[in-house]
């Protein structure tokens, strides 16, 4: 997701001086908060419930069916329970003496408790079987997104929709819990509805339509206020996210030394109280129309509820309906009333979680096309003896030149090639490249002949130990910090031999658990490390993993001298056996290659050993200079 300065479409806030504050620049969700219509609304709501059902069924087969049979049972039970309603009160209404006619009619008084008993624990079933679905199906909801993450090429991330999406889907998926909830109780109520309402229609066909007609303002009240926060909700998801932007640069650990030595907290803090006031207002003017929307339809609601009544005792007193059955019929009203009114705002809510759902749907399908489907050519066991690539372009996702263009190399098994050139001239790129992380836009890189584009991207990838130039700092033990959680079958003496050539031993050896120690610095006993003890985990991790194909970028950026030093003694006799390829700006390191590539703007500009390029008196012996001078 890019940041980008305001747009002319969005006047700058300019308050007392200050520079206007950024806006994000995509956002599909402003268009589609304009798209929504009421009947929009309404035709989601059974796909959303099948969509509902559909992963309920998948998380918990047992929850769903106990769901829905506590449901269908409740509807039954809320039926039969009304119809006893009106024996009972015939009973007590017609009998000279209630008790005597509360005997008689014993059946009915006896089947009208147990069914209300057995509907409460029916719903309260229900309730349950939801309760125990939702954090099931978040989690289900959740790992697909993950899936669908991992399963996408990694050049997926280059794309600004791609990020886009999932950052939506995440917050999607942790709503689909919310959308079971909301789908039981719109469900619930409807049952309950269609019981209450089949009951006022035996009793007088006038009811139903009455009731119907007094419920629809309020469902035009709630429906409407819906869409309205909705539209806004969607209208500062670009805002919020980049309030969370400054909230988490202002406070994080990692910008924490920085934000104090610029003096930059009120410069952020002023950005974050820009973007929270438009947030407000925003959202305030939303409330504002949500609210007068569904006043009027509550209102409405109001005469429509009144009328109901009028009508009953209208009924009554004309003799239409007898006295027992109007007490049914009143009852049937409050039941159907509010389970209609109750079915209106579920509805309602239920149709919000819809769009969330939509958003976890949508980066399902922007991811698909994103997924790895290279092929299952395999490559030698051993890894390659040469890898080579012929006319190899490569353009990341969106940008209007390419960052590799026109490469042809070969780098054969027990070569040490040093890549090199200025910021920006593409080695990383090329890395990738190598080990089949990014395929060519244009081109091929084979392994002994087997073009990548064809090949078992796993089968490839274990092949590769990988130093990136931005390694990660896993909130986990030391140990598997070296491992990645694949250890070998050597156990910890592979990775005290890998720590040892990476010079991480002493590192290792100064933390209070060894191995054992967690690196998750955050967390209460995690141990912290410095910058350069970092890299030697780093570089100690892809020793460890005793590939073939070993590439690293920029290993030693943060090491002293010592610890370089040892490095790339180290890696002279690591590379036996292996393809080996590493990134460096300093340039006496690649003394120890066998041949040095020098980029510059995505091509080859010089390429030979340390004194041939020397001898040519090219770039390289320039950039030579330039650091001998500066040293
Ligand atoms: N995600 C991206 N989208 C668009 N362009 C990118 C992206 N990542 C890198 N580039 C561009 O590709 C080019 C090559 O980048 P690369 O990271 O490979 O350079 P490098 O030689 O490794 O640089 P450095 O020495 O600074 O690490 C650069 O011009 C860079 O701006």
């Amino acid at each position: 997701m890019g940041l980008v300065s305001s747009s002319a479409s969005s006047p700058p806030v300019t308050a007392a001086g200050q520079p206007p504050v950024m806006h994000l620049a995509s956002d599909r969700h402003l268009e589609a908060s304009t798209n929504l219509s009421t009947w929009a609304i309404a035709r989601r709501l059974p796909g959303t419930l099948a969509a509902a059902t559909r992963l309920g069924w998948r998380t918990d087969r047992h929850a769903i069916l106990a769901l829905l049979t506590c449901q269908t049972g409740a509807a039954a039970l809320t039926a039969t329970a009304l119809a006893a309603t009106t024996h009972v009160l015939t009973a007590v209404f017609t009998a000279d003496h209630i008790a005597p006619g509360l005997r008689e009619n014993l059946p009915a008084v006896v089947t009208l408790a147990l069914a209300a008993c057995g509907r409460y624990l029916l719903d309260a079933g229900a309730l349950a079987a939801a309760a125990r679905l939702a954090p099931k199906a978040v989690r289900e909801a959740d790992l697909q997104v993950i899936t669908a993450a991992t399963a996408a090429e990694l050049v997926a991330y280059e794309d600004p929709d791609f990020e886009d999406a999932h950052a939506a889907a995440s917050d999607g998926a942790q709503k689909t819990g919310d959308l079971i909830l909301d789908a039981q109780l719109l469900t619930s109520a409807t049952a309950q509805m269609a019981a209450a309402a089949t009951v006022v229609t035996v009793l007088h066909p006038v009811m139903l339509p009455l009731l119907t007609l007094s419920v629809i303002p309020c469902a035009w009240g709630a429906v409407h206020g819906a869409r309205i926060e909705h539209a806004a909700h969607h209208r500062n998801l670009a805002d919020s996210r980049l309030r969370n932007v400054f909230r988490s640069y202002t406070t994080e650990r990692n910008t924490a030394d920085e934000v104090r030595a610029g003096t930059m907290a009120g410069f952020l803090i002023r950005q974050y109280r820009i973007v929270s006031g438009r947030l407000e207002t925003e959202q305030l003017k939303a409330t504002r129309q949500a609210l007068v929307v569904q006043g009027i339809g509550d209102a409405l609601t109001a005469v429509g509820t009144t009328t109901t009544w009028g009508a009953l005792i209208l009924l009554v007193a004309t003799g239409r309906m007898e006295l027992a059955a109007a007490g049914t019929a009143a009852l049937a009203v409050r039941t159907s009333g509010a389970a209609l009114t109750t079915t209106v705002l579920a509805g309602s809510r239920l149709f919000r979680t819809s769009l969330s759902l939509d958003d976890w749907a949508h980066f399902l399908a922007v991811a698909k096309p994103w997924t790895t489907r290279r092929g299952t050519a395999a490559v030698a066991e051993d890894g390659p003896h040469v890898i080579t690539t012929q006319d190899v372009t490569f353009t990341y996702p969106g940008a209007e030149r390419p960052a590799i263009d026109g490469i042809n190399l070969d780098l054969k098994r027990g070569e040490v090639i040093a890549l090199v050139g200025e910021n920006g001239a593409g080695k990383s790129t090329l890395a990738k490249l190598l080990t089949g992380l990014f395929l060519p836009t244009t081109g091929s890189v084979k392994w002994d002949g087997v073009d990548l584009a064809g090949a078992d991207p796993t089968g490839v990838l274990s092949k590769v130990a990988l130093v990136p130039q931005d390694y990660t700092r896993w909130p986990l033990a030391a140990r598997e910090n070296i491992t990645l959680g694949q250890p070998r079958p050597e156990g910890d003496a592979a990775v005290h031999a890998a720590a040892a050539s990476a010079g991480a031993d002493a590192v290792i050896a100064n933390l209070p658990h060894g191995l054992d120690t967690s690196l998750a610095r955050s967390w209460w006993g995690g141990h912290d490390l410095s910058g350069g003890q970092w890299q030697r985990i780093a570089v100690a991790r892809a020793f460890h993993r005793d590939a073939p194909v070993l590439v690293m970028d920029e290993p030693t950026a943060a090491l002293d001298a010592r610890a370089e030093h040892r490095i790339y003694t180290r890696l002279k006799a690591l590379a036996a056996g292996r393809a080996t390829v590493f990134i460096t700006h300093r340039l006496a390191n690649t003394r120890l290659a066998d041949r040095i590539v020098v980029l510059d703007q995505g091509r080859v500009a010089e390429t030979g050993t340390y004194a041939e390029l020397v001898e040519q008196a090219g770039s390289f012996f320039e950039m030579l200079k330039l650091q001998e001078d500066r040293d």
